[in-house]
């Protein structure tokens, strides 16, 4: 079984709760409160600006040219495709670029982003692509799955979010991700992968709370 596999059977319940949670519900349906979205929106803009810096890592520690060229295709793509979707969002909220930038991230975003750059500098390129990985393909599958809701592609507020993550080209750099930590998990030991699983889960455990501190609100108490 590929490690991906592994991974996928032994957290299902934990990323159903994902897909559960009322804010994804709620994007899905078109329900959604703009006012949690525009804190949501805000708060993901500081999160890419950091996630991003997990792909430059990426580059730093890839072991051929290959790889590390695909890094930095996903660094690019995150700050001029991903994060031009948040400019838009920021734009029709009337916040601007600086303003946008200059927020202050949330105790949740900043556990978060620094959990994942904690274990991408310090481990190896498995534990990197462990820890970056629960962001792209959850947001695939959740993408995906509030596709096939009739109509939300073409909700005129969050249609736009929902194109962007169930699109062909955010599926192909996921899947390349994937692809990449199984290659890199073929041949490590048993603890070595239960390393990785740790990582994989708690960045799992991350993305929920992601969203339920947007839909929360949840700053400093
Ligand atoms: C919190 C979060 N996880 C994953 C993604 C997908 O890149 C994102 N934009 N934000």
């Amino acid at each position: 079984m590929k490690f991906s596999e592994r991974l996928q059977q032994k957290l299902r319940p934990i990323w159903r709760q994902n897909h559960d949670h009322p804010f994804v519900q709620e994007l899905g349906n078109g329900t959604l409160a703009k006012e949690k979205f525009r804190f949501y929106m805000i708060q993901d803009y500081l999160y890419l600006i950091e996630y991003s810096k997990l792909f430059a890592l990426g580059a730093v520690k890839a072991a051929d040219l290959g790889t590390m060229g695909k890094f930095a295709a996903l660094l690019h793509a995150t700050l001029h495709d991903e994060m031009a979707l948040h400019r838009s969002y920021a734009a029709r909220f009337g916040i601007s670029e600086d303003e946008l930038e200059e927020a202050e991230p949330s105790p949740i975003t900043l556990a978060y982003t620094h959990y994942m750059l904690h274990e991408a500098q310090n481990g190896s390129l498995a534990e990197l692509v462990a820890a970056l990985l629960p962001c792209m393909w959850g947001y695939w599958e959740i993408g995906k799955e509030l596709n096939a809701i009739p109509g939300a592609a073409e909700h005129e507020l969050y249609g736009e979010w929902i194109r962007m993550y169930s699109s062909p080209e955010y599926g192909e750099l996921a899947g390349w991700c994937i692809d990449l930590l199984d290659t890199l998990a073929a041949g490590k030991t048993e603890a070595e992968l239960a390393k990785l699983e740790t990582i994989f889960l708690n960045t799992t455990r991350f993305e929920y709370m992601f969203w339920d501190m947007s839909y929360h609100g949840q700053m400093w108490p």
